[in-house]
């Protein structure tokens, strides 16, 4: 019987995780790869219905199958680390039955499960049916090697059984690279401990989900992350992971403000997003709303109706009439597209990682102002090391930033010609390493090789 590679994609059922493990499974797809995407049937609702038309040009390529979400069998609601593990153990089971009718209803067995590195049960799932495994690091590669030192720095006392560190800890990963401070450790999420304990478990599943993994891949790209590269030498950066169409969306985007950039001058525009889960206090999004308009500059920004913690969104007074002929607000924007628009000048970002890879891949510096977890490495990853954008925030979530603070730095920002010419030369790389024999494009087509002889060799 003639084999075909088929691979069954899994991501942790959220935005940043869905939608780069969606766009790595279309370029698999597109080399003749067989591929299922999987996830919990809201997501899948959620990214039909913010397509529009109910499909986007690469579904026609992928197929889909859903997993429960595990929420029915959660007791209680409020306690998140019940609600994490209840999901988890239900999505887990689903998963096994969905792989075990795969393999008995078609002519081809699955030949990999790939999967994002926060789910370790898929892998264990995988690793149990002897199907093959390909774990992928949704985030900047130096924390898959602070994940991986999570039990030598636990032995070595740096850090607590929470992930915590004393103030003046540094934690150096490799000479190459500036040592990790304490208020930049993947899964710290000040103010809520119980949300740090859940990232941190995920983070301590890394080292056994690495161990049991065929392939290690990530969102970034070789000429990016060499030195953290060495450290880890199978890792396969696979990155940047980008689709202009809107790939794997949870929310409809708001088109019009495209046409509305097209009306701006060039290299004039201010873009504001903080991902999909980042949300302020009342008082630090009225700070934010005013900075925003003390930079006389035009702006566009991305407010979510869950952007507040309140019940609804509430500008200052004013606001909205005084900035009304150089501002553009909307709910859901298309972000890559935006990044990429000749009149957009700086990126105002919670340092969401694929937000980091796709401001990267437009060349925008970047003003940091991260909310949680990784976000807080990212930040000093962008203006410690890559050297392309200012930070804006102290570190502590409960601190407000003055709208003084955010104008002051995007003056400092827009006027950085170090910063410009360091993001230009980090897009000129970044699109090399995805073009034709570029690092990531080679890195994909020897996965997809790999596939096609694993599937031919059989189980
Ligand atoms: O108006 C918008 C705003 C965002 N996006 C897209 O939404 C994604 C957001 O991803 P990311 O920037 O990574 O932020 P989060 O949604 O916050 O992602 C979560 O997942 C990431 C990957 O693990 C982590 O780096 C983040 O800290 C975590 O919050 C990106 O692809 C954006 O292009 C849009 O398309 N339109």
């Amino acid at each position: 019987m003639e084999r075909w590679p088929h691979v069954v994609a899994i991501a942790f059922p959220a935005q940043g995780h869905v939608g780069p493990l969606l766009k790595l499974s279309c370029q698999i797809a597109r080399q003749g790869i067989r591929v299922t995407f999987v996830s919990t049937a809201s997501v899948h609702a959620r990214m039909l219905q913010a397509s529009g038309d109910g499909d986007c040009c690469c579904w026609g390529e992928i197929e889909r199958a859903t997993v429960l979400e595990g929420m029915e069998e959660v007791k209680d609601m409020g306690d998140k680390e019940e609600v994490a593990e209840t999901r988890a153990k239900v999505m887990s089971r689903h998963f096994q039955e969905l792989l075990r009718e795969m393999n008995s209803s078609r002519d081809e067995r699955v030949t990999c499960v790939v999967a994002d590195a926060t789910i370790g049960w898929a892998f264990e799932v995988a690793n149990s049916m002897g199907i093959k495994r390909a774990m992928f690091w949704p985030t900047a590669v130096p924390g898959l090697v602070l994940s991986l030192s999570i039990p030598r720095l636990t032995e070595a006392g740096m850090i607590d059984d929470c992930g915590s560190a004393s103030k003046d800890t540094a934690i150096q990963l490799s000479p190459e690279l500036p040592a990790v401070k304490a208020t930049d450790l993947l899964w710290r999420c000040p103010g809520d401990q119980l949300r740090q304990a859940i990232i941190f478990g995920y983070c301590m599943t890394v080292n056994r989900t690495v161990r049991i993994s065929n392939w290690l891949l990530c969102n970034s790209f070789y000429e990016l992350d060499r030195a953290t590269c060495v450290l880890i030498p199978e890792l396969l950066p696979v990155g940047p992971l980008t689709s202009a169409d809107g790939l794997g969306s949870f929310w409809a985007e708001d088109l019009t403000c495209l046409n509305w950039l097209d009306l701006q001058p060039p290299k004039s525009v201010i873009y504001a997003a903080f991902g999909s889960i980042a949300a302020f206090s009342q008082n630090q999004f009225e700070e934010l709303a005013l900075g925003l308009e003390l930079s006389g500059r035009p702006f566009l920004w991305v407010v979510r109706s869950d952007f507040t913690n309140e019940d609804e969104i509430r500008y200052p007074d004013g606001f909205s009439e005084r900035v009304s002929d150089r501002a553009k607000i909307v709910s859901w924007a298309p972000q890559e597209k935006v990044l990429a628009h000749p009149s957009v000048s700086c990126f105002v970002t919670h340092c969401g990682w694929n937000s980091t890879m796709e401001g990267i891949s437009s060349g925008v510096p970047f003003l940091c102002w991260p909310y949680f977890a990784d976000q807080f490495y990212n930040r000093s990853y962008i203006c410690d090391t890559l050297k392309v954008g200012l930070e804006l925030e102290a570190g502590e979530a409960e601190i407000v930033v003055s709208r003084h603070k955010i104008q002051a730095q995007l003056e400092r920002l827009l006027s950085d010609a170090q910063i410009k010419e360091n993001a230009e030369m980090l897009r000129g790389m970044a699109k090399r390493s995805v073009s034709e024999g570029g690092s990531s494009s080679t890195n994909v087509r020897h996965f997809v090789e790999q596939l096609k002889r694993c599937s031919e060799a059989g189980p």
